[in-house]
């Protein structure tokens, strides 16, 4: 099934009752709900787009009438959805979503839009009761049905309520629970585990039994999250806001988990409206990027991509859209004024794309009670899961994978490299044997699914007494520096008869070791590294060509603005922002190229040059990362690319002749395009290789022969490549 979406329109507020209204909620049938959102074309004021979603509520929407509306029959009466769904769209007296919640499906409810458009509003609301938002309305809906369980079994089930509330700001997950003084400045990891879910690690979770207990913890809670005025809104969030409501039920040996998600997004924003200063321009470029990183997902995840780029942000990793199994519900936000206009069709294009993703929703299975994992009981207490490096939780594999590789080498401890991996599989966990008809099938829920191909996950049921494989962060480098070992001399060994290793291979090759397993370590145990922005513009720029080349010109005239930072004052940029505005009919102020890059862009900016169509860059200063990387000199003085000076064992490029045959096998490993290949270059992490793959799918876009790389120089001059980049990588395949 899809992830459904709704759009909600704001009304006007009192400073705008006489602004131009261009959005309107219309119906497919008169007297229907609506389910269409109309708005003009910039182009031409005559025509209007119609974007269609599963519910459209209008200005008068109040919050009460949106959170029972939601998932009531109206848009999916008579369809063939009410055949799948038929639980869901009938209406009841209790809220459409808890039901499948309390039958173990896992639910998130996001709200999307740009910055004042009403998500805080619509998720949380205000104090009063009409005012309250989905948030606080989710949450009296699943005590009184908690309740009511309890009731109705005389005891027999049990319902707990755990939360966890957290926010992503500047990318960096702080836990909302806890005072902001006990922030560290680094925020809390991120954890993939074995069922496919992210989580956040060291997270506190507090049992709530009540209404009233959640509404202090939320008050107080949202006190801790950062808001801050801008010219767009008084009140504006400038975090994402995750709230993670955990419901255990229990049932003699039996418990059920499922988790309801309620996501307030903080708001993209057009910095050209703002007059943000530099601390606001920091947050807002921070937002920009996880919302900018979202649309690609979604994009991906239609067109069909392997690989979906969910960790390229914090957000989209924990959102997951389209690999989490349960029911998902984006609620889109949009005010209906003309100054949002492109920002408004942005959006729609977005959530438009959103509604067609699949998702498989699978209830999450019951699995066997063993020891108590926290207390039960009302009342507020909080506990605290231990912090586990990260390293270990990527890096292990229990289950049926783990039991395999045991049965070959018990001595080994198992191990499943998929430290850049975006999914964990979900792996069959064997399951106790013993009363199994205690465990009620859940086969007569299970919704039918076109996509119906892969395994069912579940949940670990780990049989008592069974011993959790566990791998120490020691254990795990000895590991990675086993394999690299293993790959560089078996590298060594195919080269052999070619080209014989120079004398001190064994001491390059520990150096070698040890810089990549010294490099490693780092990026495991920061995700600094993620924040490195250098091609962010040019994942700007890709963007906006396949915006352009879908003929979604606002959607690419954003794409490009969003560029400019990174790319300040290029002339063919600034250009095609201008006639996109001009094509588009939009005025105002001219685009931002006297604003600063976003921070992590700026201590890293390359002076680039646009030089064709879309991108083609040249990159005077490429080497500064690298230098401190490695530890090389960051006080040399500035080479440019082509005078750079170079080892004397790195002096292999066109000027000498032919190529030779490691800079053929340098350049046939770059024109391969495969992303696991350049990975295995030295000195490529997952994103430079990305970066150039990217840049070459471009390029071949343009002209699949300009897509070749030649030579080492032209490799230098690629975006992101630079000198140092290219000569370790040459460096690395010599020392094989
Ligand atoms: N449906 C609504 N009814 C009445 N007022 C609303 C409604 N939606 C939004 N507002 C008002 O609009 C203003 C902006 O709303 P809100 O702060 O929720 O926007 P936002 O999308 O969360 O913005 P940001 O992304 O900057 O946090 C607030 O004053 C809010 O009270």
């Amino acid at each position: 099934m899809s992830v459904r979406v709704v759009a909600r329109i704001r009304p006007l507020l009192e400073k705008e009752l006489d602004k131009d209204v261009i959005v309107r909620a219309d119906g497919v049938e008169p007297g229907k709900h609506s389910t269409v959102v109309k708005i003009p074309n910039p182009k031409n004021e005559a025509e209007e787009f119609s974007f269609a979603f599963n519910g459209v509520y209008d200005q008068a929407t109040s919050q009460e009438a949106l959170f029972t509306a939601e998932g009531s029959p109206a848009p999916f009466h008579g369809t063939a959805l009410s055949s799948f769904f038929p639980r869901l769209i009938t209406r009841r007296s209790v809220q459409p979503l808890l039901k499948p919640l309390f039958q173990g499906y896992d639910v998130t409810i996001f709200a999307y839009g740009v910055t004042g458009t009403g998500k805080t509003h619509t998720m949380r609301g205000g104090l009063k009761l009409a005012d309250r938002g989905v948030i606080p309305r989710l949450l009296s809906g699943v005590f009184r049905r908690g309740k009511k369980i309890m009731k109705d079994t005389e005891g027999d089930t049990t319902v707990r309520v755990t939360l966890s509330y957290y926010e992503i700001y500047n990318d960096k997950v702080y836990d909302l629970l806890e005072p902001p003084e006990k922030r560290t400045p680094s925020g809390l990891p991120l954890r993939a585990e074995a069922n496919g879910r992210t989580v956040v690690a060291g997270l506190s979770e507090r049992a709530c039994g009540d209404l009233k207990d959640f509404e202090k913890m939320y008050i107080e809670a949202n006190n801790n999250r950062v808001t801050a005025a801008t010219k767009l809104n008084a009140h504006s969030s400038r975090s994402h806001a995750i709230l993670r409501v955990k419901l255990t039920q229990t049932t003699g040996a039996t418990v059920r988990e499922s988790t309801a998600s309620a996501i307030d997004l903080a708001g993209s924003e057009d910095n050209r409206r703002t007059d943000n200063d530099k601390e606001r321009l920091v947050e807002s470029a921070a937002i920009n990027k996880s919302l900018f990183v979202l649309s690609q997902c979604i994009d991906a995840i239609g067109r069909g991509d392997k690989r979906i780029p969910y960790r390229e942000s914090k957000m989209t990793r924990i959102l997951s859209l389209g690999q989490n199994k349960g029911i998902t519900v984006m609620i889109l936000n949009l005010a209906p004024l003309r100054s949002y206009h492109l920002d408004t069709l942005s959006s729609l294009n977005v959530s438009s794309r959103a509604k067609r993703i699949e998702v498989r929703e699978i209830e999450n299975e019951v699995v066997f009670k063993q020891v108590p994992r926290t207390n039960s009981g009302s009342g507020t207490t909080t506990a605290r899961q231990p912090l586990r490096p990260l390293a270990n939780a990527h890096n292990v594999h229990s289950g049926n994978v783990a039991a395999k590789a045991a049965a070959v080498d018990s001595s080994k401890p198992v191990k499943a490299f998929s430290v850049y991996t975006d999914k964990v599989k979900p792996s069959a966990i064997a399951r106790p044997t013993v009363a199994t008809s205690l465990v009620p099938r859940r086969s007569s829920h299970k919704r039918p699914s076109d996509h119906e191909v892969v395994a069912r996950p579940t949940k670990i049921a780990k049989p008592a007494g069974e011993e959790s494989v566990t791998v120490s962060a020691a254990q795990i480098e000895a590991m990675v520096e086993k394999k690299v070992s293993e790959i560089l001399a078996a590298r060594t060994a195919a080269e052999k008869a070619n080209a014989p290793p120079p004398a001190p291979v064994q001491a390059d090759l520990s150096d070698a070791v040890q810089r990549r397993l010294d490099a490693l370590e780092r990026r495991i145990e920061s995700e600094d590294w993620r924040e490195d922005s250098k091609s962010d513009g040019l994942r700007y720029l890709l963007a906006a060509r396949q915006h352009k080349e879908r003929g979604e010109e606002a959607a690419a005239l954003k794409a490009y603005e969003m560029a400019l930072p990174y790319f300040p004052g290029q002339a063919k940029l600034l250009g095609k922002i201008e006639r996109l505005r001009v094509r588009l009919g939009v005025s105002g102020a001219p685009a931002l190229d006297h604003r600063s890059p976003p921070n992590s862009a700026k201590k890293r900016q390359r002076r680039r040059v646009l030089a064709d169509d879309d991108g083609d860059y040249h990159d005077a200063d490429a080497d500064v990362e690298e230098g401190a990387l490695t530890g090389a000199a960051k006080s040399k003085p500035r080479r440019s690319r082509v005078a750079s000076s170079k080892p004397a064992m790195y002096h292999d490029d066109e000027h000498s002749g032919p190529p030779s045959p490691r800079t053929s096998q340098l350049l046939e490993v770059v024109n391969s395009r495969d992303l696991t290949q350049i990975r295995g270059l030295v000195g490529f992490g997952a994103k430079r290789a990305r970066d150039l793959v990217d840049y070459l799918e471009l390029a071949a876009m343009e002209d699949e022969a300009g897509a070749r790389i030649e030579s080492l120089t032209q490799l230098r001059a690629l975006p992101g490549m630079g000198g140092r980049t290219v000569e370790r990588a040459y460096e690395g395949l010599m020392m094989a």
